[in-house]
């Protein structure tokens, strides 16, 4: 089945956002099993990294069980159709690291930065192309942004050589009609593949994937059993299901896609992702899923709810790499707060 076959193109990310879900605690018979069903459910691209990319794997980010290299060795050799890919946040993953995935037959290369910062990207894009691989740039937290930013970040990228640009929402913040418009924008301005990266935080991951599909998005995510960060991603093989009754063509088998989410992928789970109020405030904060341990331990410090710390990060538009601001933003609501009991 060729590209041309497919209405749209998904991506599988249950190996790398999933890998957030389970503490990045992938064993390389769990990575071997999963792919080699999604191969046989003929998913086009299936993504395998640590869940913050390559070299992610660290104190900060989470130590991972198993190299990352191994993993991504091990989902290659079992592939008889479906092509690997990696994700690579400059500043995390290197050049180095770009060049081994590719060594071991990695064959898309997904450079993510936060959404104002593409420019970042130019060089990892750049190589990404020249080791011939399919290369997406990837705008994390784009809710952050106005559209006319999201365009001119994106256009970078374009610029920089990537074949696709992604719509990520990272937060999974974005409601509807704020993915319509991004979209739209993309669409009316790139000459590339616009693609939707949702997250189910507010219960919105398979709506938001509609609404990016029907303004052209055709470069999707999806993850089985929804395995990702906060309350995970579009669910795949739901969204394999639906795209089905859409007569949209994905290319995947959809019983087979049932069948490994119930067989091979679930049992790898202590429990089933579900929307929980971490995640949900996550998303209606619209704020990175790393701020809400800083959130909890700033708010039991100052005898604050968590909550009300994370929606100030939120209004004030507080970007991951500013950690530091979680403890001085928690020390002035509570400053405000005893100055009004005192009044
Ligand atoms: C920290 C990397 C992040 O998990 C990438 C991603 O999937 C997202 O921003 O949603
Ligand atoms: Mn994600």
């Amino acid at each position: 089945m060729t590209q041309q076959d497919r209405d749209i193109v998904i991506t599988e990310v249950a190996l790398r956002d999933g890998s957030h879900a389970i503490s990045h605690q992938y064993t390389t018979e769990q990575v071997i099993n999963v792919t080699k069903a999604l191969d046989e459910a003929n998913v086009p691209y299936i993504e395998v990294s640590h869940g913050d990319g390559l070299a992610g794997s660290s104190l900060q980010y989470g130590l991972s069980l198993t190299n990352e290299m191994e993993l991504i060795e091990a989902a290659v050799s079992v592939c008889k159709q479906s092509k690997i890919g990696v994700l690579l946040l400059p500043g995390i993953g290197t050049i180095k690291d770009l060049n081994e995935a590719a060594n071991l037959g990695v064959r898309m290369a997904r450079i993510a930065t936060h959404v104002t910062e593409a420019d970042v990207s130019a060089q990892h894009i750049a190589r990404a192309k020249e080791l011939g691989l399919v290369t997406v740039g990837f705008l994390m937290m784009s809710h952050m942004a106005p559209v006319k930013t999201l365009v001119e970040q994106a256009k970078l990228m374009e610029s920089y050589g990537a074949d696709t640009v992604y719509v990520v929402d990272s937060a999974g913040a974005m409601l509807p009609y704020q993915v319509k418009e991004r979209i739209q924008a993309l669409k009316q301005t790139l000459g590339i593949n616009i693609g939707f990266h949702g997250h189910n935080n507010l219960s919105l991951a398979m709506a938001n994937t509609l609404a990016a599909i029907e303004e052209g998005a055709t470069w999707i995510d999806g993850s089985v059993r929804c395995l990702g960060a906060g309350a995970g991603n579009t669910q795949t093989e739901v969204l394999v299901s639906v795209m089905d009754r859409l007569k949209i063509k994905t290319g995947i088998d959809v019983y087979k896609m049932m069948d490994l989410a119930e067989n091979i992928v679930a049992p790898i789970l202590n429990a089933p992702q579900e929307i929980n109020r971490d995640s949900l405030v996550l998303g209606y904060a619209g704020v990175y899923s790393s701020f809400l341990l800083h959130a909890r331990r700033a708010a039991q410090r100052f005898g604050l709810d968590s909550r009300d710390i994370l929606v100030e990060l939120g209004e004030r538009k507080v970007v991951g790499g500013q950690e530091d601001m979680i403890v001085d933003i928690a020390a002035e609501i509570a400053s405000k707060r005893s100055k009004v009991a005192s009044s």
